[in-house]
């Protein structure tokens, strides 16, 4: 199947900061032979907890990586006291390429690259059908926002046991967005839990959603007791201190089948840098109809010479579909209650 926003011939999906299109700085590779690759978990003011060979190490990012960031799910290699020892201190040295990133901005104006999650492999967008009420432009906007960092969309819909999930289905079938739906007997009996694992073994998966959503309630039935952040206590994976950022936090699920990360701190994506051709990736029926489109056609409504209607109308793809890309297209720009 072809996977949704991200071709996988690309290794390095536009990484920001390397504008120019170069390669990452290989020639700082060989003064660090004895360099050893780890995950990182979690980043909280400056000290980035990475798991190296099954062991948790504090590290710092060492000078000659610049301004660039690494975040929670960068591959890294790093070198120093990589025991795992309290105390010690060890040094990223490099950050691999990046198969995805889950960018944020704190305004669609920032010029500043943020990306909160790098090389996840599924976003899995947390919504209530009740109590907090469905918001479907920020479902649209995380799916935009997903399509655009190489992640494949999952709707994850909780609280049916509150609301129906037709209406909002309704609105998400034709997008082809896998999803799930649960509710609070599942919950408790482990039917959700289940369910969702399914979507997640052997994948790393981002999971956001506003507050009160039951993301937390989610994330607890997934993730063992012993390896979950309890409530701002201890950071079980790290096994240290309070766990005091807004940083993501990466979580293994049991049986080391893939990888649960938290995102508390991502509320909004910021889109305007979206490119509508990474977009249109996760319609492969419609892509084909843009070819006969005027450069830089921005195939949203106010595009009065795109070939789209003209793909639809002569029968290669349902209107829905060209529907929803608009509809997602749209949600590019910023509007109050984003
Ligand atoms: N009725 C019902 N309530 C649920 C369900 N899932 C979670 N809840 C409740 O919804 C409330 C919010 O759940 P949380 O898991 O704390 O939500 P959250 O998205 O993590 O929100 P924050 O912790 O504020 O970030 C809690 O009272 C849960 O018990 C569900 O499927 N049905
Ligand atoms: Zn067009």
């Amino acid at each position: 199947m072809r996977r949704y926003g991200k071709n996988p011939d690309e290794d390095d999906i536009r990484v920001r900061p390397n504008r120019k299109g170069n390669r990452p700085r290989t020639h700082i590779r060989p003064k660090h032979e004895d360099a050893q690759e780890g995950m990182v978990l979690t980043v909280d003011r400056g000290r980035l907890t990475c798991l190296v060979e099954g062991r948790t190490v504090m590290a710092m990012k060492a000078r000659e990586l610049g301004r660039k960031a690494a975040v929670v799910g960068d591959r890294v290699m790093i070198v120093g006291d990589l025991s795992g020892t309290k105390d010690t201190l060890a040094r990223i040295v490099r950050i691999e390429p990046r198969s995805s990133v889950l960018r944020r901005t704190a305004d669609d104006d920032d010029p500043f690259e943020r990306v909160v999650v790098a090389n996840a492999d599924q976003l899995a967008v947390v919504t209530a059908l009740a109590d907090p009420e469905p918001r479907p432009r920020m479902i649209d906007r995380c799916l935009v926002a997903a399509y655009d960092g190489g992640l494949t969309p999952l709707l994850v819909l909780t609280k049916s046991d509150l609301a129906s999930a037709d209406e909002l289905l309704e609105m998400y079938v034709p997008l082809g967005v896998p999803y799930i739906v649960t509710s609070r007997a599942e919950l408790e009996n482990g039917a959700a839990s289940d369910v969702v694992r399914e979507h997640l073994d052997g994948k790393i998966t981002a999971f956001v959603g506003h507050s009160g959503v039951g993301k937390t309630t989610l994330v607890n039935t997934l993730v063992p007791a012993d390896r979950r952040r309890t409530t701002g206590h201890v950071n079980a994976v790290t096994g240290r201190g309070r766990h005091t950022t807004t940083s993501a936090l990466a979580l293994p699920l049991a049986g080391d089948a893939g990888w649960v990360i938290d995102t508390p701190g991502v509320r909004s994506f910021g889109l305007h840098h979206v490119d509508p051709s990474r977009v249109l990736n996760a319609f492969p029926d419609l892509e084909p109809g843009t070819e006969q489109c005027p450069r830089g056609c921005t195939h949203d409504d106010s595009a009065p010479e795109c070939a789209l209607d003209k793909w639809v109308a002569d029968g290669h793809a349902d209107p829905a579909r060209l529907y929803s890309l608009r509809r997602l297209l749209a949600t590019r720009e910023r509007r109050e209650g984003d």
